[in-house]
């Protein structure tokens, strides 16, 4: 957090120590400092000492650059710049930019003009822009030969970034900028439509329209559910990446403890979770449901080896839940709908309960604020005003959890929050009482 009396000095040195036990570290086990250029390691080893200082710096740098900027320039610099970043973020992504530049190798700004369309004169002085975020580099100054760095050839490890990019430029940027409108607008109004994305993409529909219904719209020129398999893409690239890695999954329950089981993983997009499961705890079987649409990227997502026990239904979560099993997962399900939907879809899970089964939710439980990093804190606020932008929902403390749990059913019974070390979201473990 933000302390008001924290100075310049200070930071600095927080910046000094927390820089020394990184390059202390990264020296006694001979692994080699990250640098920009295309060979650097994308990040620094995930040991607890090391996560711990790269927290602090970033947080007492991202402060010192505030200072440096100082308090009579800061909100005049950010709001030129976020933009313009975030626009020349969009051109490197919708042109593809990223592979008309060898992953490894050189490309003259004439090559690149002609293989994305961008005028040559144009493409140039985007260039420029994206030299100053560190997104590719000239051989030499004024070459205009131009290499990746190590951020830029990112789409060459996890060409799924494409999704997660095109989603937050294409679809939130634009709706956030109708976000005040919607605030005017709907007020505290529960209604997925009321938000700012609706206000942005589907004004006239019914307030129960939501973005998912939107994204399925047959338009015309388009590919029919390009958007929801986009947004399956997106959050499969997520699902790679540090403190969102799948892999979190298997620390915050004992999944072993429920031997011959069947895990339902309700909104499962793809199934990366139930991949994960399956290939984790050989006892599970995991029925992944979502829209009808994510089907054929499902089926070449799962193993052959664990197609047996990975299997993919369309499912409706507001209609009743036809599969008895042991557990009903939901991750980063409900932090898309308010309260009032989040009970619908709990409740049409409420037929099958049997004594002793569960249902499993995988969602960022909000931490009392200064109780995490503050970079971790921004991560968490940030998807926060993302679900209130796109889906008028929003994150939930453990206290906005048990509330939602309990005004659903009183049965249900919150015996677990776990917070995975290293993971953004945490697992709650709900138990049906009968
Ligand atoms: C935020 S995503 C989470 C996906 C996945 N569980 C994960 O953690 O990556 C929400 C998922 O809910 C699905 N969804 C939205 N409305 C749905 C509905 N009415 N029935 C079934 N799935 C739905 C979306 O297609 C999407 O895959």
């Amino acid at each position: 957090m933000y302390n008001l009396n924290e100075n310049f000095t200070e930071l600095a040195a927080q910046i000094a120590s927390s820089t020394a036990i990184i390059t202390e570290y990264l020296k006694k086990n001979g692994l080699p400092e990250p640098d920009f250029t295309v060979n650097s390691a994308g990040g620094l080893p995930p040991v607890p000492e090391v996560q711990e200082a790269r927290m602090n710096l970033i947080d007492a740098t991202s402060k010192l650059r505030h200072l440096a900027l100082g308090s009579d320039e800061l909100l005049r610099t950010e709001s030129l710049l976020m933009h313009h970043d975030q626009s020349v973020i969009d051109i490197l992504n919708q042109f593809d930019v990223w592979t008309a530049v060898p992953h490894h190798g050189t490309a003259s700004v004439a090559s690149i003009a002609s293989k994305t369309g961008i005028p040559e004169e144009k493409l140039r002085r985007i260039f420029k822009h994206a030299f100053s975020m560190g997104l590719f580099a000239e051989t030499s100054p004024g070459s205009w030969e131009i290499v990746h760095t190590g951020s830029s050839s990112y789409y060459y490890r996890n060409p799924l970034i494409k999704a997660w990019i095109g989603h937050n430029l294409e679809e939130v940027a634009p709706a956030c900028t109708r976000l005040p409108d919607a605030l005017r607008k709907y007020t505290d109004s529960q209604e997925p439509a009321h938000c700012a994305a609706g206000v942005a993409f589907f004004p006239d529909s019914p307030p129960d329209a939501t973005l998912f219904s939107w994204f399925d719209i047959e338009r015309e020129g388009e590919e029919k559910g390009w958007r929801v398999r986009r947004f399956g893409d997106a959050m499969a690239s997520l699902a790679e990446t540090g403190s969102a890695r799948i892999e979190h999954v298997n620390a915050g329950f004992d999944w072993d403890s429920l031997g011959e089981a069947t895990v339902v993983d309700i909104g499962g997009s793809l199934g990366h979770a139930s991949i994960e499961l399956a290939s984790k705890h050989p006892k599970l079987k995991c029925i992944i449901q979502d829209f009808a649409e994510l089907e054929p990227q499902s089926a070449a997502l799962v193993p052959t080896e664990l197609k047996s026990r990975v299997t993919f239904q369309a499912h409706n979560f507001f209609e009743p839940q036809p599969v008895v099993a042991e557990v009903y997962f939901l991750k980063h399900v409900c932090h898309d709908w308010s309260d009032k939907y989040v009970v619908k879809i709990l409740k049409q899970i409420v037929p099958v309960m049997k004594t002793g089964s569960r249902v499993i939710l995988m969602e960022f439980i909000v931490p009392a604020r200064g109780a995490v990093p503050d970079s971790v804190g921004r991560f968490i606020s940030a998807i926060d005003l993302q679900m209130m932008t796109l889906c008028n929902s929003k994150e939930r403390t453990p206290e906005d959890w048990t509330k939602v749990v309990k005004e659903t059913d009183e049965r249900f019974d919150i015996k677990a929050f776990v917070q995975p070390p290293g993971s953004a979201a945490g697992l709650i473990e709900i138990v049906w009482k009968g």
